[in-house]
């Protein structure tokens, strides 16, 4: 069984008279212990398919199960239980993460509440941030990038089954990026931690070990093991990707030829 599994996800947001379709028929699966990066363009759909996956947007349309519970049969009461002992969320602006006036190390603790504090872990958690002398600090007094390594820790706190982190890296240099990297790997090896990374750093993407890229709201490609596939979606739709718009650009003709192991795409002059 798939820890995650989405089926037909569609979000629309509606901001007064105008409806907004952020994803479109997203068919998507996560094995335990996958660590995937989320890319594509900004306005893509990513933050959206992290915030459903968290259970904090329910979906227009569509079925989505996290280790074969379907989210959308779940009350509010089960469903914030869950999200408390079962997943890790980074937001993208990392002070929303923490609460200002705690310590770093009351954050971490806090995080633990739902399932039983652990004081070795939280300091594990602190020093492999690089934070191992700050847990005294408030988080409200932290530098953006520091601030960002303690929401890592805090959302690894409770060993969730699944971690969703959006941009997790963004505010932080090389060397404190790797941490954070090293510490999600760390966390699918030793706990089983899946995580879902939005992303558009090329280091921390190549050293996840999936890619899925989202474009207009729909997965378009992945790449596993170094390896690019285009991914056919729901009536037989494929992306082409920018770099070979150059050769197909958005709304050329093109003939399909038939190969004895799939189809070549040639464009037709008009
Ligand atoms: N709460 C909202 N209300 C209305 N529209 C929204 C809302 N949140 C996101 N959108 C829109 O939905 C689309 C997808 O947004 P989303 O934030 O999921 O994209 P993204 O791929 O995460 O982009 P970025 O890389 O810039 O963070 C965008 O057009 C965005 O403007």
């Amino acid at each position: 069984m798939s820890l995650v599994r989405c089926d037909g996800i569609v979000q629309i947001y509606k901001a007064r008279d105008v409806e907004l379709v952020a994803l479109r028929d997203v068919d998507l699966t996560i094995e335990a212990g996958e660590t995937v990066a989320l890319l594509g363009p900004s306005g893509a759909g990513k933050s959206t398919l992290l915030w459903l996956l968290a259970g904090l947007l329910r979906p227009s349309a569509g079925r989505l199960w996290l280790d074969g519970t379907d989210l959308g049969r779940l009350d509010q009461r089960r469903l914030d239980r869950l999200r408390a002992t079962r997943i890790g969320m980074v937001l993208q602006q990392p002070a929303r993460n923490l609460i200002g006036y705690l310590s770093a190390a009351q954050n971490v603790a806090f995080a633990q509440r739902a399932a039983g504090r652990d004081r070795r872990r939280a300091a594990e958690l602190l020093r492999r941030v690089g934070l191992g002398d700050a847990g005294g600090r408030p988080a409200g007094s932290m530098s953006g990038g520091e601030q960002q390594r303690l929401a890592v820790a805090v959302a690894l706190a409770n060993k969730p089954g699944l971690l969703l982190a959006d941009e997790p890296t963004s505010q932080l240099d090389e060397e404190s990026g790797t941490r954070v990297v090293e510490l999600i790997k760390r966390a699918a090896a030793a706990d089983g931690t899946t995580a879902v990374v939005v992303t558009h750093d090329a280091a921390v993407s190549r050293a996840l070990s999936r890619t899925v890229t989202i474009r207009d709201g729909r997965v378009g490609a992945e790449s596993r093991r170094g390896e690019d596939f285009v991914v056919v979606g729901r009536e037989g739709a494929v992306q082409v990707p920018p770099e070979y718009h150059h050769l197909l650009p958005p709304g050329s003709m093109a003939r399909i030829e038939e190969l004895e192991d799939g189809i070549a795409l040639r464009r037709a002059e008009a």
